[in-house]
Formats: C-alpha cells, sequence, structure tokens
C-alpha cells in the first residue's frame, strides 16, 4: 500500500522541474528526469558528482494545513536528529509558471559512512504524505529512483537527473498567493477554519473576526501608517504622533489577538500568516470607526504582513524575489487603504545598536532577521516594492525629534494636514479636520 501510495506520487513528480537551493548566494540548481542517461554540467557535477549519498524528500498532501504542518515537522526533525556530516537544502518540485503547482521538500547529501540518515528518513518515509527520492551515480551520469530502506523498489525505473535551464520566476514565488501572503479575507478566514479541529485557538481568533468587522469610512480623518523592521523606532515615533497631530493610535496585530499570537507564531507560514492577515482586517475595522473621530496612526499594517511573508516563502538572494511590479506586491481589493504609508530606514549597524540598546525578548522571526542579513535585505526590498498604497522612505537614524519633524513635515504635504507638535495644548485638538478628498 505504502509502495503504491509512493509510486503514484512519483509519478505526479516526474514530469516536474525540481530545484535544489545548493548555494544561497546563487542559483538554485534545476533538473528535469529523463528516461535516456545525460552528461551532467560543471554546476551539477558539485551536487551530484561526489560520492556522498543523497536523497531528496518531496511533501504531499490533498489539505494544504496537513502538508504545511508535515513540511514544517520535517524540516524540525532533519535539523536536529540528522549528523553533522549531513548537509540538508531546501528542495522543490514545479511546473514552470504554473501557479500552486511547487512541492517543497528537501535535498540531503550524507557524506557520513553511518546509516543515520537512512533511519531517520525510515520514520519520515512512515509518513502517507512524504515521498523520498534517492540518487546512484554510474560514470558520468546520475538518475533518480524511489527510495525504500530495504532497496527493493523493483517497479521503480531510473529516471536520470537532466540539468534545465533557471526558471524564469523563482520557484518559491509561485505559491505565494493564499499559501503565504491572502488577497482576501476570506482566504485567510477558510485557512483558521480548517485548522479549528488541530489549533482551538483558531475558532477564538474567528469569533473575533465575526464581532469585530465593520468597515464604515466616510468622510474621515486620514489614515498613517509607520513600517519598518523591528528597532527602527515605530513605537518612537508613533508614540509622539499620536501626541503631535493628537492622534488615535493602533496597532496590528491589534490587541485582541496578543493572546493568541505566540501560538501562531509557532505555526508554518500558511497558517501564521493567515493569523496576521486576519489581524489586518480587524485593525482595519477600528480604523473605520476612529478615522470618524480624529487621524489615525497605526504601526505596522499590511505592508508588514506582505513583506514578511514574501521574503520568508522567498528563498536565497534579494534576486530571487517576485520582479517590482508583480501581482504579489498588490493591495487586497477588500482591506481598508491608509492615506499614507512610511517606512523607516536606518542602516544595519545602526539598527543592530538599537535592538542591542533596548535588550528586549525578540521573536524568532527578529531574532532571525538579526542573524540574516539576507532576510532583512528581502523584507526591506520587499516593503519597497508593495504598491497602492506604496511606502515613502523616511531616514529614521537622527534623534528621535528629527525623525518626527521630517515626518511631520511629509504628513502636512501629502495629507494637507496641519501637524501641530509647536502649538500649545488646548489649540491642537482642532488643527487637524477631516479631509473630503479622496484617499
Ligand atoms: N531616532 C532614534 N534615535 C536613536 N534611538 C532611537 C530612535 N528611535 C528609537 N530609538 C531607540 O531604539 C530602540 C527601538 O525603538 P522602538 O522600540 O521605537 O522601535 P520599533 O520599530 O517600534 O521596534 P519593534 O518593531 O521591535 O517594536 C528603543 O530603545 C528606542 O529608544
Ligand atoms: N501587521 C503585521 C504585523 C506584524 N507581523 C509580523 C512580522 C514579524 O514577524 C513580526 C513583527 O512584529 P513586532 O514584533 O514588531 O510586533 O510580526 C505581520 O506579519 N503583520
Amino acid at each position: 500500500m505504502m509502495l503504491k501510495r509512493a509510486m503514484f506520487r512519483c509519478g505526479q513528480l516526474c514530469s516536474r522541474v525540481f530545484a535544489v537551493e545548493f548555494d544561497l548566494r546563487t542559483e538554485p540548481l534545476y533538473f528535469t528526469l529523463s528516461s535516456t542517461p545525460q552528461e551532467l554540467h560543471q554546476a551539477h557535477q558539485q551536487l551530484f558528482g561526489g560520492d556522498e549519498k543523497l536523497f531528496s524528500l518531496h511533501v504531499h498532501s490533498d489539505s494544504r494545513t496537513e502538508k504545511a504542518r508535515t513540511h514544517a515537522e520535517i524540516k524540525h526533525k532533519l535539523s536536529v536528529a540528522l549528523s553533522r556530516d549531513c548537509d540538508v537544502f531546501e528542495a522543490s518540485a514545479f511546473i514552470p509558471d504554473v501557479k500552486n503547482s511547487v512541492v517543497k521538500g528537501f535535498f540531503i547529501r550524507d557524506k557520513s559512512t553511518t546509516s543515520l540518515s537512512e533511519d531517520v528518513l525510515k520514520t519520515l518515509q512512515q509518513s502517507k504524505s512524504v515521498c523520498v527520492f534517492s540518487y546512484k551515480r554510474e560514470g558520468q551520469y546520475c538518475w533518480q529512483e524511489l527510495w525504500s530502506p530495504v532497496n527493493q523498489v523493483e517497479e521503480s525505473v531510473r529516471q536520470y537527473v537532466t540539468p534545465a535551464a533557471a526558471a524564469e520566476r523563482h520557484p518559491s514565488t509561485l505559491n505565494i498567493t493564499s499559501s503565504d501572503v491572502y488577497y482576501c479575507m476570506n482566504d485567510a478566514y477558510e485557512v483558521l477554519r480548517e485548522c479549528t479541529d488541530i489549533i482551538p485557538e483558531s475558532k477564538e481568533v474567528l469569533k473575533l473576526v465575526n464581532e469585530q468587522l465593520e468597515t464604515s469610512r466616510g468622510d474621515a480623518f486620514p489614515v498613517i501608517v509607520i513600517e519598518g523592521l523591528d528597532a527602527t523606532g515605530k513605537t518612537t515615533l508613533t508614540e509622539a504622533l499620536r501626541e503631535s497631530l493628537n492622534a488615535t493610535l493602533l496597532k496590528s496585530p491589534p490587541q485582541c489577538l496578543a493572546p493568541f499570537r505566540q501560538r501562531f507564531d509557532s505555526e508554518p507560514p500558511l497558517i501564521r500568516r493567515a493569523f496576521y492577515a486576519l489581524g489586518n482586517y480587524i485593525t482595519a475595522a477600528h480604523i473605520g470607526k476612529e478615522s470618524l473621530r480624529a487621524p489615525v496612526i497605526v504601526d505596522r499594517y499590511w505592508h508588514s504582513t506582505a513583506a514578511y511573508a514574501i521574503a520568508t516563502a522567498v528563498g536565497g538572494r534579494v534576486e530571487n524575489l517576485p520582479k517590482p511590479g508583480s501581482e504579489l506586491y498588490q493591495w487586497p481589493e477588500d482591506l481598508l487603504q491608509p492615506n499614507l504609508v512610511l517606512l523607516l530606514t536606518v542602516s544595519p549597524e545602526e539598527r543592530l545598536r538599537r535592538l542591542r540598546d533596548r535588550g528586549q525578548d525578540k521573536t524568532v522571526e527578529e531574532a532571525e532577521l538579526e542573524i540574516n542579513q539576507l532576510f532583512r535585505l528581502k523584507v526591506e526590498e520587499a516593503y519597497k516594492r508593495i504598491q497602492n498604497p506604496a511606502c515613502i522612505i523616511v531616514d529614521a537614524s537622527p534623534s528621535p525629534r528629527e525623525v518626527l519633524q521630517q515626518v511631520e513635515h511629509l504628513i502636512r504635504n501629502k495629507c494637507h494636514l496641519k501637524t501641530t507638535s509647536s502649538l500649545p495644548d488646548e489649540t491642537r485638538s482642532h488643527a487637524i479636520s477631516p479631509h473630503t478628498t479622496r484617499w
């Protein structure tokens, strides 16, 4: 039964292009499978040409939540259970330019002489969602075959590794829509609904969404979003703006989701990002209400959700990000748009100094950001590529007072507002009036 299932999965994969993130500084290694022997290119020789044991495994399932969780579990297991002699690379099998065609997995290169990797793979293969291949060499050629712990897969045919041209779009960009970034509320809502059995907190989050959603926005005061990597000064600035504009300060995710955040942060992107996406819709409902009374400042919103999600989903280099202008950078049609989005930027050195000075606990993602320069660059680049509205970049390296003045100036110009930091307190609340122009 297990073998039959594996053979079926194998058939589904064979016609795809395989990509292995062998060296994160360059393009992935791409190959297809062919029934006739093919000579390997020099680049492919680096991975397939040695005498190490090679395996790949791919995660299939008709249930997207099961697939996402199995992938995350395998990633964890491989990182803790394999020996130091094993290299694990992210891998995928996909159909070029076909959305949602990516089957994610891993490629394992085992330099050891022990059977530890086989033992680990044997347990992983028990899962009905996992399909394992091994790679064998003969002279110039390398072939892939369905792996079984006892090597008795008689029906498995040799499929020769055949170097393939680089894909125009990095494969990881093919599955972003509704797996990492949600472009309408329903898509995110559905993911959490599918999780209610395995994550009971999902029910409570959905209940909050149902209770709080309200999308009224009439002749309102302006809404200004402040974005940026952690420790770029968002909290400092948003609190100062609340004072100077006599504004309401909101955050995304909103306070009502705080008790659930840690729970969802430990879930794979499919589920974690759905949680943050729904947080934006609740914040949008709060914005709708509050902006009838006063200007609204928002600490993180859609730009953060999309930029972190895209940067996490896309492996390797900044060049792998979806190209500027891609539909992946578009604002969701059903999400309330702010009038102005400002992106605070500081140099990596200054940001690290601020992080160290603050010395607070960091989320895993923030800790990763600190050590992972590539990831930081991708988040910032993704921020800058998001459209409608695009963000305006603010150099946040001067003193808090100078940053505030700079931002007040921008708000005055872009929102046609009078900012009142220099006015006495009693005049402030009347200095900003609701606008009648389109936002
Ligand atoms: N303009 C500035 N110059 C120097 N230090 C600053 C400036 N703005 C903020 N800081 C300091 O940098 C640290 C991080 O600032 P803050 O908490 O405002 O950043 P943040 O973007 O809100 O971070 P996070 O997203 O992690 O909450 C704090 O210790 C703060 O006092
Ligand atoms: N609207 C939001 C807000 C936050 N996130 C994610 C992105 C990071 O992982 C993390 C940073 O938040 P902070 O620690 O500064 O509160 O939260 C998001 O995806 N969408």
